[in-house]
């Protein structure tokens, strides 16, 4: 898979890019991640300029569209296969696991990460991108939002995590809707606390048992609204 991600902050994707899974799996070729400043685009303009007021007033900037359309257009002729167009909002599509295993059957994504008071809307009327939200709060910009996309997509794709079926087994995975229960491991006792004895006890039909009703039980006292719903996929 190929990501590229258009952003007037590159650097806020620095480490995150440089650690852990999302390097390992970049380091052995199961995904690119590109990103493009959008800045570069406004060269003509006095300091790179690539935001101005809005008409009829307002508060605040907006990311002006001919950078933004002139920087989508090159950065997708840099790769042949065409891109599948993010647009990250608060007004978008609710993001979730199964939009996650969508996005990662796809071959490329290119997310446009807005600022401000967000993108002129003929960057949407021109590039029709599919606009998700990442959840019903306000950011500061996209960034965040397109690497939380980024974390719940690229671990999905083959090869990424060490055991194919560990993300199988998370919640919100095809065909889980419930928690997932409780985990424990070394030491045994710390503070007082101790590992539950069913744990303990290699009794594997007992700790699977005990398994599914925690797992019930912390559905039911945080997520009731997952437990009328049918299994996914
Ligand atoms: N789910 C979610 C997305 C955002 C978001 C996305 C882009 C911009 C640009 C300026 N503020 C932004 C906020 N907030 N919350």
């Amino acid at each position: 898979m190929r990501i590229d991600v258009v952003t007037l902050f590159p650097a806020i994707f620095d480490s995150y890019l440089t650690q852990s899974l999302l390097h390992k799996a970049i380091v052995r070729g199961l995904v690119a991640i590109e990103r493009h400043d959008l800045r570069a685009w406004a060269e003509d303009s006095p300091h790179h300029k690539v935001d101005d007021k809005p008409f009829g007033g307002g508060p605040g900037m907006l990311i002006q569209v001919e950078p933004t359309v002139a920087c989508v257009r090159e950065v997708e002729t840099m790769h042949p296969t065409p891109a599948r167009r993010i647009l990250l909002t608060p007004q978008g599509k609710r993001f979730d696991q199964r939009l996650a295993e969508d996005l990662a059957g796809s071959d490329r994504l290119l997310l446009l990460c807005g600022r401000y008071e967000g993108f002129d809307q003929r960057v949407q009327d021109i590039l029709e991108p599919e606009e998700i939200s990442v959840g019903d709060f306000v950011l500061n910009g996209g960034e965040v939002a397109a690497m939380t996309i980024i974390d719940a997509v690229v671990r999905l794709l083959p090869g990424v995590l060490g055991d194919e079926n560990s993300s199988r087994d998370d919640s919100f995975s095809r065909g889980n809707r419930l928690l997932e229960f409780p985990q424990y491991t070394r030491p045994r006792e710390f503070e007082g606390h101790s590992v539950p004895e069913v744990l303990l006890s290699g009794d594997h039909a007992a700790i699977a048992a005990w398994r599914a009703e925690q797992t019930q039980l912390r559905t039911q006292a945080r997520r009731q609204d997952l437990l009328g719903e049918e299994p996914n996929g």
